[in-house]
């Protein structure tokens, strides 16, 4: 029976706690192509698999639909993702995407359940270690079908999909600890409409602070400082790949960039992805910063429905001081209408954090690796090169 905890990870192929010694680095369990099974998982009466098509209007309502009332909220439920469809495009549709890994379980035309894989190749832990392998995303089963054990189905069957491509690991996060975490990442926010995160409750007042104290504390400039600085354009491309390739090779989890790659991640998308860059004497890129758009519903608020929320992406300084790149972040935020500024505590990002006047969130984001033993059990949250949505 299915109820100690973690019963389905336990039959998975993650390091546990007293293997981590025994286990090589490397695949944990080798896949042989001609075992994977050729039809999808039984799922129980009345559901049905579906391939997602996101393009269409109509399939991506439903998926819009499912995640915005019954995906990932904050510990205290105040607060749930709402990805937009421009964003979900964005996140699911990139180069050499496969059509049937955008999973869907539906009942009665109803779509009840989700999972989606992309491919990716993540260099691990050194730049000769390059694998093949998906990045798992948007998890989520309707509130009125859990405990049915459709998410181990449907993880298993993305699995299967992704076995029969002839990959065998895979990368993926989430808030909370399942056998076994790579690295626990924690999460900061800086505040930009004081007022406004005061009033949806994200933000508390001690008894000496009032809100135009906080209004005050958190005030930016008007416009950015940096000389140069701009939105990023099509013939910047190949210098941001160049100095993003040079600047992930820092780190220990990292992608390595096609220019086709970067122009589909970075090149702006209005309220999905903002990338600017820092051109400093004729026509040479020396630094570029980038955020993405994450709103949160607010689940019960008399005033507010949303949370704008800007995400850091992936920055890149090279001759810009990091702090004063990542305050021109800040105001270019704010002049784009954003509440909250939020990062995670990986790659350079605690350079800025305190200097800049981030809180610490309430909670951590994991890191896993699926079918893959590290040479350091964990890894720290600065040798993460990967930045998931
Ligand atoms: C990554 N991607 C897989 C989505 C995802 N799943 N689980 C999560 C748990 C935390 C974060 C997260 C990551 C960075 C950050 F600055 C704040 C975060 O959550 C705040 C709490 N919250 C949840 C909903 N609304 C607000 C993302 C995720």
């Amino acid at each position: 029976k299915l109820n100690k905890p973690h019963q389905f990870w336990q039959t998975q192929p993650m390091p546990n706690i007293n293997e981590m010694d025994k286990l090589k680095p490397g695949p944990i369990q080798l896949g042989v192509l001609a075992e994977v099974r050729k039809d999808p998982f039984n799922l129980i009466d009345k559901f049905e698999w579906f391939n997602v098509d996101l393009r269409n209007e109509e399939q991506a309502q439903q998926v819009y639909t499912l995640l915005k009332e019954n995906y990932v909220e904050d510990d205290d439920n105040m607060f749930r993702f709402d990805y937009s469809i421009d964003f979900l495009r964005w996140a699911l549709l990139p180069p050499g995407q496969y059509s049937d890994w955008l999973i869907g379980v539906r009942v009665n035309q109803k779509l009840v359940g989700f999972i989606t894989g992309i491919p990716v190749t993540l260099n691990i832990e050194n730049e000769q270690t390059k694998v093949k392998m998906t990045e798992i995303n948007f998890l989520c089963v309707h509130k009125k079908i859990r405990a049915n054990r459709l998410a181990p189905v449907l993880i298993k069957e993305i699995t299967r999909r992704v076995h029969i491509k002839n990959m065998w690991q895979a990368v993926y996060t989430a808030g909370i600890v399942v056998p076994t975490p790579i690295s626990q990442t924690r999460y900061y926010h800086r505040s930009l409409n004081a007022k406004k995160l005061i009033e949806v409750g994200f933000s508390s007042l001690s008894a000496r602070q009032t809100i135009s104290r906080q209004q005050k504390l958190y005030k930016l400039p008007e416009e950015p400082k940096t000389p140069g600085l701009r939105p990023m354009k099509k013939k910047d491309v190949a210098q941001v790949t160049k100095l993003l390739n040079e600047y992930l090779k820092n780190f220990k989890l990292y992608f390595k960039y096609s220019e086709e790659e970067v122009k589909h991640w970075f090149l702006p998308r209005k309220d999905v992805i903002s990338t600017y860059v820092v051109e400093k004497e004729q026509g040479v890129v020396t630094d570029f910063l980038s955020f993405y758009n994450l709103p949160s519903q607010v689940i019960k608020n008399p005033k507010y429905t949303h949370l704008r929320a800007a995400y850091s992406y992936y920055n890149v300084a090279t001759s810009t001081p990091i702090v004063q790149l990542m305050y021109d972040a800040l105001i270019l935020a704010k002049n784009e209408g954003y509440d909250v500024f939020n990062a995670l505590d990986i790659m350079d990002n605690d350079k800025f954090l305190k200097e800049l006047m981030f809180c610490p969130g309430d909670g951590q984001l994991n890191y896993y690796l699926y079918n893959w033993k590290l040479e350091s059990n964990m890894l720290k949250p600065e040798e993460i090169g990967i930045v998931l949505v």
